[in-house]
């Protein structure tokens, strides 16, 4: 591989138009602006080396995978008449500064708390990267309604939420409760557990059950527990398709709790760990999802990667050009077993600590929690990490001290994104939930890069091509050359936003500006740690895609004269330092 550097002025004119998304800043004049020379020093990868091991078609062909208009002064005029950016990153950007936006994604859930307009956007405001609809609860009715909203939020208002469906899976699980909200198990009371069906509302202190085998797997004597031990119970005695159990520790029954049964202090997994982890209705869930776009799919108590695997042909060959991005969630003893094979086969992953807590030992969730974090960093996959970081402030405006402390933790290990579930789907403070995030994440972000502490995280190698490969070292080059000479920003054009995520991986000090041609990627790119996505088109020309992007972000005050900036490309495989931008 060789590397030449070149130095290079640029004197272009370019034509800016306003920004076509509102804006909280001032509006802008159609203006001319020119951009006097520029220091630039040039790395370029040339890709045409002859090392042996690699063939033409392990590069990228620049000429094949060129989006932009084919003349550079179409582009020009037509290219730069538009650059994409969401509305609440672009107020991040004015308010913190480059080196201080947030780079932890936050993930809200949405359910009847959130779901109408003004909620929805009231979230994307306050930072939602992700909306997450879990099909555990309502109709599809329902998350239609969602997705559309937010879609529509998007497109009227300038947010480039992304959204992520959550399938149901087939653990066991309690009913609805007979749309109950909630129903209280007192210490000694009898509750039978029934895998009958009722007519609600069902029989007093009755539990309807979902899984068929339920009543034959359990035994006298053994203890069930609702949602990982909220409530406890000892099963007294077997009645049929009945259970009669006495409850041990009281607690509040939430409609579709999680039910696990333990016997001489280990779980119980009888024929229900035979049950597929997609079942039928989450396959009619999947398509609904495919087809309204959708651009994760969460895929519940997985525990292998061949489900996985499964779920992404499925998805290629039923939304050709599709890319929807498939989470593992983390959150099943089997998942646990097979991490590595399950991480390396999915798109992302989520440490799904709600039903891990209850198949595991609580004690062991926070290294549980760390080590997929870490791991997901070392094959280049997000990392979501979910479930109670807020509990109390579905009741209480302010979170625990101990609450924080964990978010604090989740944010110091770098996971990608971090999720509220219940705060966000039907607490009573979801924005000041969400507020909480925001600023713990920026906060521990802050003081992590005050202190210098650059974790000694030696990252292994992940590129399966020497294309890949060139790619990967690129970004680690580039993520230190950002650190040591402290640059605002580093500007990745990526198609796929692979390259992105390989930058992204390396969790440089500054804000990675993520620029791609499609919206879908930039959605999923939303995602990641630390990328801000825009979607801009651009050719392969690197020097005018400067430009004309300088100019764009210059005049909505996103960038200034004098930043200094690193760029990449996935096109050219490329690194240029531009000192001070004019
Ligand atoms: N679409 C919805 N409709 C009604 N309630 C919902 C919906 N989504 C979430 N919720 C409520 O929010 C709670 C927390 O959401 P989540 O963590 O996603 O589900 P779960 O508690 O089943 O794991 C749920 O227990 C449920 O009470
Ligand atoms: C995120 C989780 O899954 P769900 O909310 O669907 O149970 C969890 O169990 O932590
Ligand atoms: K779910
Ligand atoms: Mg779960």
């Amino acid at each position: 591989m060789a590397a030449t550097a070149t130095a290079a002025a640029a004197h272009t004119l370019l034509h800016l138009a306003a920004p076509r998304k509102p804006s909280a800043g001032p509006p802008l004049p159609p203006t001319t602006l020119r951009l006097p020379g520029r220091r630039l020093a040039r790395l370029t990868a040339s890709c045409s080396s002859g090392s042996g091991n690699n063939s033409a078609a392990d590069f990228p062909n620049p000429n094949g995978i060129l989006v932009a208009p084919p003349s550079a002064a179409a582009s020009a005029a037509a290219a730069s008449s538009h650059i994409d950016v969401d509305v609440a990153t672009e107020a991040d950007l004015r308010e913190n500064g480059f080196r201080s936006t947030r780079r932890t994604k936050l993930v809200c859930t949405v359910g009847p708390a959130t779901c109408g307009a003004d909620e929805l956007e009231a979230l994307a405001v306050g930072g939602m990267n992700v909306a997450r609809v879990n099909m555990c609860h309502g109709d599809r009715e329902w998350h239609r309604g969602v997705i559309r909203a937010v879609r529509r939020l998007n497109e009227e208002k300038g947010f480039a939420v992304a959204v992520m469906m959550d399938t149901e899976g087939s653990e066991i699980h309690m009913g609805d409760l007979g749309g109950a909200a909630a129903a209280k198990a007192e210490d000694g009371e009898i509750w039978t557990f029934s895998v009958r069906s009722f007519e609600a509302p069902p029989p007093e202190r009755t539990i309807h059950v979902n899984y068929e085998g339920f009543a034959e797997d359990v035994r006298v004597g053994d203890e069930l527990l609702v949602d990982g031990g909220m409530a406890r119970f000892e099963v007294v005695e077997k009645l049929g398709p009945d259970v009669k159990c006495r409850c041990t520790d009281p607690g509040l029954l939430l409609p579709r709790a999680n039910l696990t049964f333990w016997r001489d202090g280990s779980i119980v997994r009888e024929r229900n760990a035979m049950l597929p982890t997609i079942s039928s209705k989450d396959w009619l869930d999947i398509d609904f999802g495919i087809s309204e776009g959708v651009d994760f799919i969460a895929v519940s108590f997985v525990k292998s990667a061949e489900v996985i695997n499964h779920l992404k042909s499925y998805i290629a060959a039923r939304s050709r050009g599709s890319d929807i991005a498939v989470i593992a969630k983390i959150e099943s003893i089997d998942s646990l077993k097979n991490l590595e094979e399950i991480i390396r086969a999915s798109d992302g992953a989520m440490v799904a600590r709600g039903d891990m807590g209850a198949q595991i030992p609580l004690e062991q969730v926070p290294s549980v929690q760390q080590k997929i974090v870490k791991l997901c960093r070392q094959l280049n996959k997000p990392v979501i990490v979910a479930s109670q970081l807020l509990e109390s402030m579905i009741e209480y405006p302010t979170p625990t001290r101990a609450e924080v402390a964990d978010v604090s933790e989740a944010v110091r290990q770098r996971a990608d994104a971090l999720m509220l579930s219940g705060e966000s789907a039907m607490g009573r403070y979801p924005e000041k939930a969400l507020s909480v995030l925001r600023s713990v994440s920026l906060r521990i972000e802050k003081w992590w890069r005050e202190e210098k502490r650059h974790e000694e995280l030696e990252l292994k190698d992940v590129s399966s091509s020497f294309s890949d490969k060139i790619s990967e070292e690129i970004c680690i080059s580039a993520a230190k050359m950002a650190n040591k000479l402290e640059v605002d920003a580093v500007f990745v054009y990526t198609n796929t936003g692979h390259m992105a995520s390989l930058l992204s991986r390396c969790r440089p000090d500054c804000p990675i500006f993520a620029f791609t041609t499609s919206t879908s990627v930039r959605r999923r790119l939303n995602l990641q740690w630390g990328l801000i996505p825009f979607r801009l088109s651009f050719s392969d020309d690197m020097e005018s895609n400067l430009n004309r992007t300088f100019s764009l972000l210059k005049a909505r005050g996103m960038i200034q004269s004098g930043d200094l900036v690193i760029a990449l490309s996935d096109m050219l495989q490329s690194i240029q330092v531009m000192n001070g931008i004019s």
